[in-house]
C-alpha cells in the first residue's frame, strides 16, 4: 500500500507567487493495483508522482510505501527504502554513452550490488523480461523510442522494486509501440506483483491498464473511480474536468460552428490558470534531466 496524507509541494518564484503543484492530497494505492493519475498539463501529476519517491520532497504531508513513512527517512534508511522504488520517463532518462547493458548494470551498481558478474547476470535477467537482451552491447542512439523504454523498464526492474513510478511513459510513442510498452508494464505488475502509478494525460492509457484513477485539477485530486467505470456504458464523471477527460477529446470544428462550450471552458480555465508560468524543462533543463537520470539509476536523491 501506498498512502499519501495531506501532501503539499509548494515552488517558490522569483518574484512571483509560490506555485502550489501539489495541494493536500490523500491517496491510497492498494500494493499490487495499477493506479492511474490523469489531468490536464499543468495540475501536478508529475509532482505528486515525484514526492513518492521523493524526488521532490512535499512541503508538507507524509508518504508511506507499506509500513515505512518515507518522509521520515534520512540518508542510508533513505537510500534503501528509495531502491524499492523504480520510475521511468516520458524521455527515458539513460545514460547515451553507456551501452544497454551497462546502463542497467549501472543502476544496480548504485542500489550496492558489489559483485560484477552478479550485476551482469541481473541486468541480462531483466533485459530478457522485456525481451531486448539482442540489444545488450547497442547505445541508446542506436534504438527506437519503445526500445528505449523497455531498456528503462529493464533499468529500473533490475533492482526487484515493489513499486513502479512511470511519468507519461508512453507520451513520446506511436500507438502501436504504446500498446507493446503497456502490455509489458501490465506483465511486470501481474507476474511481479509490483505497485504501479502512471501518470498520463491519455484516457486510453488509463483505460488500457489501470484499476483505479486519480483525475488532479490544480494540484488537488478532485475525483477517483474505478478504471473498469471507463468500460461501463453511461458512465459519467462528477467534475467537469473528469468529464472532457473521458470525453472523445479535442474536438475542432473546421466549418466554424460552435465548439463544444464544456470543453471550451474547461480548456480556457486550464490555459488561464498556466499561463506565462515556466514548466520545469524551462527553468533549468539540465539539472532537472540530471536529476532524473540520477533518480533513475541510482534510486536517490541529492
Ligand atoms: N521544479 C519546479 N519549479 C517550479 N515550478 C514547478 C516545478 N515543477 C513543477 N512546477 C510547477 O508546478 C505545476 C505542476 O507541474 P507538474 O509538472 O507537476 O504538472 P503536470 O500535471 O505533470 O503537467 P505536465 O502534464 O505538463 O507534465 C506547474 O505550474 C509547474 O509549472
Amino acid at each position: 500500500m501506498i498512502s499519501l496524507r495531506h501532501v503539499s509541494t509548494t515552488f517558490a518564484a522569483r518574484g512571483k507567487e509560490p506555485i502550489t503543484a501539489v495541494d493536500d492530497v490523500s491517496l491510497e494505492i492498494p500494493a499490487g493495483s495499477i493506479q492511474g493519475i490523469i489531468g490536464f498539463s499543468g495540475a501536478g501529476k508529475s509532482t505528486l508522482l515525484r514526492n513518492i519517491n521523493l524526488l521532490e520532497r512535499p512541503t508538507s504531508g507524509e508518504v508511506w510505501i507499506g509500513d515505512t513513512e518515507i518522509t521520515a527517512l534520512k540518508d542510508e534508511a533513505l537510500r534503501r527504502a528509495r531502491h524499492q522504488i523504480g520510475m521511468i520517463f516520458q524521455g527515458f532518462n539513460l545514460v547515451n554513452n553507456l551501452t544497454v547493458a551497462q546502463n542497467v548494470e549501472l543502476s544496480l551498481k548504485f542500489s550496492g550490488v558489489r559483485d560484477k558478474a552478479e550485476r551482469r547476470r541481473r541486468a541480462a535477467e531483466a533485459l530478457e523480461t522485456v525481451d531486448i537482451s539482442e540489444k545488450a552491447k547497442n547505445y541508446p542512439a542506436q534504438l527506437s523510442g519503445g526500445q528505449k523504454q523497455r531498456v528503462a523498464i529493464a533499468r529500473a526492474l533490475a533492482t526487484k522494486p515493489q513499486v513502479l513510478l512511470c511519468d507519461e511513459p508512453t507520451s513520446a510513442l506511436d500507438p502501436f509501440t504504446t500498446a507493446t510498452v503497456l502490455q509489458y508494464l501490465a506483465d511486470i505488475n501481474r507476474e511481479f506483483g509490483i505497485t504501479v502509478v502512471i501518470v498520463t494525460h491519455e484516457m486510453e492509457v488509463i483505460k488500457a491498464l489501470a484499476d483505479n484513477v486519480a483525475v488532479m485539477e490544480n494540484g488537488r485530486v478532485v475525483e477517483q473511480f474505478p478504471a473498469g467505470d471507463l468500460h461501463r456504458e453511461g458512465f459519467t464523471p462528477t467534475t467537469s474536468i473528469g468529464r472532457y477527460l473521458v470525453s472523445d477529446g479535442i474536438s475542432v470544428n473546421k466549418a466554424g460552428a460552435a465548439v463544444s462550450e464544456d470543453a471550451f471552458d474547461v480548456v480556457a480555465e486550464g490555459v488561464e490558470d498556466y499561463e506565462g508560468e515556466a514548466g520545469p524543462e524551462q527553468q533549468e533543463p539540465g539539472a532537472q534531466r540530471e536529476r532524473s537520470i540520477f533518480a533513475a539509476v541510482e534510486g536517490g536523491v541529492r
